[in-house]
């Protein structure tokens, strides 16, 4: 049973101190949703291992405040270019684990308008609940101490717009206790490293997912940047961006860098003819 999904409330049905569920027509798919209604509620000493993942976790401990945590957290991080499944897998994971029984939240970043502030929504259209943060230091701050030591288990979405995600990741995991769940690009328009890759070191397991080419139905491990901005960020879906394959990424960039070429020397023409 679905056990409690902290999240921001639209319509502030607040029932605990510092935890503010929004059971609400925000989560129509939630049929065994239930809200935690115990203010003295602290999470159950888990030994078993979720039947849909690797994620284990261990006893809580107890801080000078009587606060509980988890004493080992963990950290999966999930990669691929646009459209591979990683906003879906992150979501199916989080559900997964409030299944268990587990205290969940999910965290994206507020750079990314597409589909409304309120919820991490695939390309799919399927969506759940989060909480849109410019930086990760404030999360601990907008939840509650309180419900965020109640917490067990972390999801990020669009993760390579955080630049405190490092940080926020290793105090979560190493001293919080908790299960951070990251999905995000590894890498940008330009194949470019992207932010996500610097956890990889702190993290127990990685998971890189692919799409499809556009172009030719094969594997697609890289994002099609199709138009000409050239800033690093730029939200957008699949107006501006498509997965490729790497002959058509090598393809696609060279069009691209000719046709740049070609305007270019065009200008200058126009200039010194002016
Ligand atoms: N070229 C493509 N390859 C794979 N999936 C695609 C493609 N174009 C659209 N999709 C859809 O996108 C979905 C994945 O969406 P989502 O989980 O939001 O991906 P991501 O978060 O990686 O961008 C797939 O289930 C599929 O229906
Ligand atoms: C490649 C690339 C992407 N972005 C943006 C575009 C989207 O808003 C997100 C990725 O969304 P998804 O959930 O993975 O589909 O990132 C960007 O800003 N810069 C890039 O180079």
């Amino acid at each position: 049973m679905m056990k409690s999904l902290i999240f921001p409330s639209r319509t502030a049905s607040i029932l605990i101190p510092n935890l503010v569920f929004n059971p609400s027509k925000s989560l129509p798919s939630f049929s065994n949703f239930i809200p935690i209604r115990n203010p003295n509620f602290i999470p159950q000493v888990r030994s078993h291992r979720s039947s849909s993942s690797s994620f284990s976790y261990s006893s809580p401990t107890a801080d000078e405040n009587g606060h509980c945590y988890q004493t080992e957290g963990e950290i999966h991080v999930i990669v691929g270019p646009m459209f591979a499944g990683k906003t879906t897998t992150l979501l199916h994971r989080m559900k997964s684990e409030s299944s268990n029984g587990r205290n969940v939240a999910i965290i994206k970043s507020s750079k990314d308008t597409r589909y409304g502030l309120d919820s991490i929504v695939t390309h799919d259209g399927e969506k759940l609940p989060c909480w849109p943060l410019e930086a990760l230091s404030s999360f601990k701050e907008r939840i509650g101490l309180e419900a965020y030591h109640k917490l067990e288990v972390i999801g990020i979405d669009e993760a390579q717009f955080f630049e405190d995600l490092y940080d926020f990741c290793i105090k979560a995991a190493d001293h919080d206790g908790k299960t951070v769940i990251v999905a995000g690009l590894d890498g940008d328009y330009l194949r470019r490293s992207f932010g996500v890759l610097d956890i990889i070191p702190i993290a127990e397991s990685v998971t890189k997912l692919k799409a499809r080419c556009e172009l030719c139905g094969k594997p697609a491990f890289f994002t099609l940047r199709k138009t000409e901005e050239t800033e690093r960020e730029l939200v957008a879906g699949a107006d501006v961006y498509m997965p490729v394959c790497r002959k058509h990424y090598v393809s696609g960039q060279g069009v691209k860098e000719a046709a740049r070429t070609v305007l270019e020397t065009h200008k200058v023409q126009c200039r010194s003819l002016s």
